[in-house]
């Protein structure tokens, strides 16, 4: 039997039926090695290969409105487009979750987007909402994180708040590790890192076009 045979059939160390009951829940759910060391690894060496060539400043805000603005985010991103083994890979598995959300929670989700975010060491990204109620089609945040370690002492952690402002979570960004949240009910940050920190940050979007309006733009 071929490796890639035994691993097809080797049983997920998560199950999508955990996440879908955590989002009903509690609204987010963290979930390790939600990647395989295998894939991380290939998404890990995509992003510092892009990373090498040069990747651009993360911007805030959407289309036309977009603004690099140092002082909320100084992240760089680079949206995945499917191009690679390793991205189909990974937005395959997204999708299955896509799937299982929409049977059970009748979220009408339609569409996933996700880029690729290196913070270099310093940088950081200040308390937000990844959604304003009403105001987005993004209504299902995940992060995966692509570091092969990371220390305790490394900063670097995503904080979650919840509803009232109060820290609920301090997400070490561990490779493999990812987490789902609603977009509209949770503030969060990315503290300063000490090191380089690799992930992935993607949302799941609900389709609002309306008229000559056609949501969504990047
Ligand atoms: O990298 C993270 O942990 C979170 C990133 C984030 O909040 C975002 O890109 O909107
Ligand atoms: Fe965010």
């Amino acid at each position: 039997m071929t490796a890639s045979v035994q691993n097809s059939v080797e049983p997920l160390p998560f199950s999508y039926d955990a996440i879908v009951d955590a989002l009903v829940d509690k609204g987010y759910i963290i979930v390790d090695d939600f990647l395989s060391q295998e894939l991380t690894q290939a998404l890990r060496d995509e992003v510092n290969e892009l990373n090498s060539h040069g990747i651009h400043r993360a911007g805030v805000g959407r289309g036309g409105e977009l603004q690099v603005n140092d002082d909320i985010r100084s992240d760089k991103t680079h949206w995945l487009d499917g191009s690679t083994d390793a991205q189909q890979r990974l937005l395959a598995q997204c999708d299955v979750l896509r799937n299982e959300v929409n049977r059970h929670l009748f979220m009408g989700l339609y569409d996933y987007e996700a880029h690729f975010a290196v913070y270099e060491p310093g940088s950081f990204y200040q308390k937000h909402l990844d959604a304003f109620k009403g105001r987005s089609n993004r209504v299902l945040t995940n992060v995966i994180y692509l570091n092969d370690e990371w220390h305790d002492d490394w900063g670097g952690e995503l904080a979650v708040y919840d509803e009232v402002d109060e820290l609920i979570e301090r997400v070490l960004p561990k490779g493999g590790r990812a987490i789902f949240f609603l977009s509209e009910r949770f503030p969060h940050e990315v503290l300063k890192t000490k090191k380089q920190r690799l992930s992935i940050a993607g949302w799941y979007r609900i389709n609002s076009s309306t008229g000559s309006f056609v949501d969504p733009a990047r």
